[in-house]
Formats: structure tokens, sequence, C-alpha cells
């Protein structure tokens, strides 16, 4: 099978001697330089995790309406829990999302109300349905692995541009804003309602892709076409987000990508792991040894664009954050 984008063996990362695992940073970094998205293969996350991952998804979407809207996001100013279908706007209101999803972050205690500084509240426990206990476990442990993955591609990508494998980890430090999204994208009728899930950059750092083999994601290739990211068996996709570009001042961009709704008679599932700062990251162009160029806080950013994207939960949780005075910082 020809494949769109460029295959990195990560076992190559950290084995062998400095040399070797240096080298391979590079090879790494340049190939993410080039696309912005790269398929992981040897990625040393075991099978039967990633298998129990897609099987319980599949459950949880089986589940009666009424149990999973029991963990609606509207119920969560954290920004977690079941999605319903056209819950969220990533293209703009004129065209909502059609794939369903069910979102997890880190699980932590929820942080003090401060209205100076609500992106805080995206700090706090997810939600779990009484009715599929097992969730909770399945998706713990896969966001486990796919964090220390993450660190694991943030330190090359450290190691080759700075000579520093920690160059980065002051961005995720702390509280760091990961989340986990399984999405259900149920078939759809061609040419009519094909939005499974809208083009969009990551805001984040990189996110890590499992899909199913039914394939749908599509990523921009900088000359207004679409390529598709046919799905590899056994592979993750690598996209790198907004995060990383400004901090890189643009050497590894960000990808435009999106999900088209499958045909009639197949439904996809799939993961993305959005590997994100901590919530107060301050992110500036670090490439640049003047220090010039604009400082961008990534807690004001993630939120304004997520009242965007989800106002049912802006007009519930947030009635007095405007979006607009997030991003300009006032
Ligand atoms: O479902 C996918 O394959 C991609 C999802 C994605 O890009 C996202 O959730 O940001
Ligand atoms: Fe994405």
């Amino acid at each position: 099978m020809e494949l769109p984008l460029p295959v990195f063996d990560v076992s190559t990362l950290g084995s062998g001697s400095a040399s070797d695992s240096t080298e391979s940073a590079s090879v790494l970094a340049d190939q993410l330089q080039h696309t912005g998205c790269v398929y992981l293969v040897r990625h040393g996350i075991p099978t039967e995790t990633i298998h129990r991952a897609f099987e319980v998804s599949k459950r949880f979407f089986a589940l009666p309406h009424q149990a999973r809207m029991s963990v609606a996001d509207l119920n969560s100013p954290h920004f977690r829990g079941f999605v319903p279908s056209r819950g969220e706007l990533t293209k703009g209101p004129a065209d909502a999302d059609r794939r369903e999803q069910f979102v997890i972050g880190p699980e932590t205690a929820p942080q003090p109300l401060d209205p100076g500084a609500p992106w805080r509240q995206l700090i706090g426990p997810n939600q779990w349905p009484d009715a599929l206990p097992e969730l909770r476990p399945v998706m713990l442990d896969w966001l486990d692995e796919l964090t220390a993955l993450s660190h694991r591609l943030l330190s090359a990508i450290a190691t080759a541009l700075h000579g520093r494998p920690d160059f980065f980890d002051g961005l995720v430090a702390g509280n760091p804003n990961h989340r986990l999204r399984t999405s259900h994208y149920p078939a759809g009728t061609p040419g009519f309602d094909d939005n499974g899930l809208g083009a969009h950059r990551d805001h984040g750092l990189l996110a890590l892709i499992a899909q199913d083999g039914v394939g749908g994601l599509q990523m921009e290739d900088g000359h207004d076409s679409w390529v598709d990211v046919k799905p590899l068996p056994g592979a993750l996709v690598v996209n790198l987000g907004e995060t990383l570009q400004v901090a890189t001042g643009g050497r590894l961009p960000a990808p435009v990508h999106r999900v088209i709704t499958p045909p009639t008679g197949a439904e996809r599932y799939s993961f993305a792991f959005a590997f994100n700062p901590h919530i107060e990251a301050l992110t500036k162009d670090t490439t640049d040894p003047q220090g010039a160029g604009t400082t961008e806080h990534y807690g004001r950013r993630v939120l304004a664009r997520w009242l965007q994207s989800s106002p049912h939960l802006a007009r519930r949780h947030f009635p007095n954050v405007d979006p607009g005075a997030l991003l300009t910082g006032s």
C-alpha cells in the first residue's frame, strides 16, 4: 500500500547509544518539518491496550441514549463527558460535527473558581457512566500510555531542535490540559452530511490518533488539497498542534485536518489524544534569539476556542466570559 505520509519507527529512539537516538530524533523532526504529520510504528503501546480501548468505546456508544446523556458534557465545566452528534461546532455555527464523542482528561480535583482566570476550570474531574464501569480503568490506562509516548516524542523533538531533551518540558509541567477523546462517526449520505469533524488545527503540542480500518481522516497538504490518511494497522498517527508551531517559529507546522463521514453502511471509531500544555503555559518563538514576537497564553486561547465551538457549555458554565476578551488578554 502506498502511504501518503512518512513512517517513523519509535523503537529507534530509546534503544542503542545516545548518538543513535540523537540521529533518530533528527529523522523524526525532519519528517515532521515537511508534513506536521507522521505514522508511528513500533511505538511500544501494547496491542492489547489498544484493542481493549476500541472495544470499550464501541460498548459506550452502544449504550442507550439516556445512559450516555447521564455523563453529557453539558454537566461539566471541565469540557468532559459525552458530546452528542452535532454537539460541537468545529467549523462554525453553519455546520456542526456529525461525530459523537466521549472525552476525558487527567483525573484531578476541581480547581477553586477564580473569575479572573476562568480557564482554570478546564482542570478537574471526569464523568463516568454507571452503566459501563470498565470504561474508567481502560480509558485511564490508555491515557497514561499515550501521555508517556507523547513525552518521548516531545523529548526527541527537543533534542533534534535544541540539543536538550527537556527543552519543552516547562510547557507541560504542572496541570497539563491533556484530552483523550474517543469518537464514533455514524454513516451519512455522501455529499449531504459528510462533515464528520470540521477542518481544524489542534491547539496543543501534538496529538496521537488511533483509527480503525474505515478511513476518513484527511490532512491538508498545504496546496489546498486533502490527503487521505489511510489506516495503517497497528500504527498511530502523530500530528502537531499550534503550540509547537508557535514555539518553533513555524518550523514544525500544525496541519489542518478533518474527518469525512463514512459512507452508508460503514461507521468509524477513533481515538485522538491531545498532548497539551499546562493551563498557564506561555508560548513564544524559542528560535528567535531576541525573544521578539507575541507570547501566547495557552489557557486563554484554548478556553476561547472551546467556548466558541461549544456554545451550550459556554451559556451554562461561562455566561460572563467573552471569548474575544480572552483572546485579546483583557
Ligand atoms: O477522529 C480522528 O481521526 C481525528 C480526531 C481529531 O482530529 C480531533 O479530535 O482533534
Ligand atoms: Fe484534531
